[in-house]
């Protein structure tokens, strides 16, 4: 079973990605579009596709077979170069960051602000760093943005990544589990910037396991099953108790979930 949900103004479309690792197709054949000021949640148990999908859309691993299409033009062979020149910004799970530097060194790496001379304005590059971390990225124990990345916990490292990518806020920004080391406040902190992005017209996806965090930011939610969309759907046309069903049981959930038999 299939659903798909009409949007308005589309910023990114994907058509039929399919992508196989020698002989394990991890995508099947999925289609999805997002829109110009969505959230949208990209939901699904372990394995299910979701990191994949999100380098895909990156730019970072080529799709197998498929098609890329950016505000409705079509880009074969889409990579990491491509994608950040139409404007998208991601957080992988893994976000590189370098150990050695400074908060401020990492969120501005290959986008540093200089005067006409070519050297780095530093004190206004910690300004604006310790201002994002103030406002967006709430996260305690920072105590300077001149900090060492390497003396940072997980989630404050993690933080950090969040910092640079909202700061570069483009037109589409995509969070893979950016809050599976966050702490409450920071949680909180990210989802409503997350909205606030929305209100500035950047369209974010949200990939996350917190079904909970999904159904209070999202717009729409797209369920990944064994490498399939299972469900495409409007936040007011389902629950959390839906979304539950389709991440659990996949697409024999939703109908359960549909019968009342869950
Ligand atoms: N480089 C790779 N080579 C081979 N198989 C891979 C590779 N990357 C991912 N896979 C496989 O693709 C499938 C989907 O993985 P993916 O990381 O996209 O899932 P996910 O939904 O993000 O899972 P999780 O919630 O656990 O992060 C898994 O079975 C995984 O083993």
């Amino acid at each position: 079973m299939t659903e798909t949900t009409a949007i308005t103004e589309e910023l990114l479309r994907v058509e039929g990605v399919t992508k196989r690792y020698g002989a394990n197709t991890v995508l099947d054949d999925v289609s999805f579009t997002i829109g110009r000021n969505e959230v949208v949640g990209l939901l699904g148990d372990n394995g299910a596709g979701k990191s994949t999908l999100v380098k895909i859309m990156s730019g970072v691993v080529p799709m197998t077979q498929g098609a890329y299409f950016w505000e409705g033009t079509r880009y074969d062979g889409i990579d990491r170069q491509k994608t950040e020149e139409l404007g998208v910004e991601t957080i992988f799970q893994d976000s590189a960051l370098v150990p050695q530097m400074s908060i401020t060194r990492n969120i501005f790496m290959g986008r540093e602000i200089t005067n006409p001379l070519g050297l780095m304005k530093m004190r206004e590059m910690d300004r604006i760093t310790t201002e994002i971390l103030d406002t967006v990225v709430t996260i305690e124990g920072i105590k300077s943005a001149k900090q060492l990345v390497g003396s940072l916990s997980g989630g404050q490292a993690q933080a950090v990544a969040i910092a640079r990518a909202v700061h570069f806020k483009r037109s589409l920004l995509i969070l893979d589990e950016p809050t599976s080391a966050l702490a409450v406040r920071a949680t909180e902190a990210l989802l409503a910037y997350l909205r606030q992005l929305k209100g500035e017209g950047v369209s974010s996806v949200l990939v996350t396991h917190n079904l909970h965090h999904a159904y209070e930011v999202c717009d729409r939610h797209i369920v990944m099953n064994h490498g399939r969309k299972i469900l495409d759907v409007r936040r007011e046309e389902t629950s959390v108790e839906e979304l539950t069903a389709a991440v659990v049981e996949g697409a024999v959930g939703v109908e359960r979930f549909r019968a009342g038999t869950f």
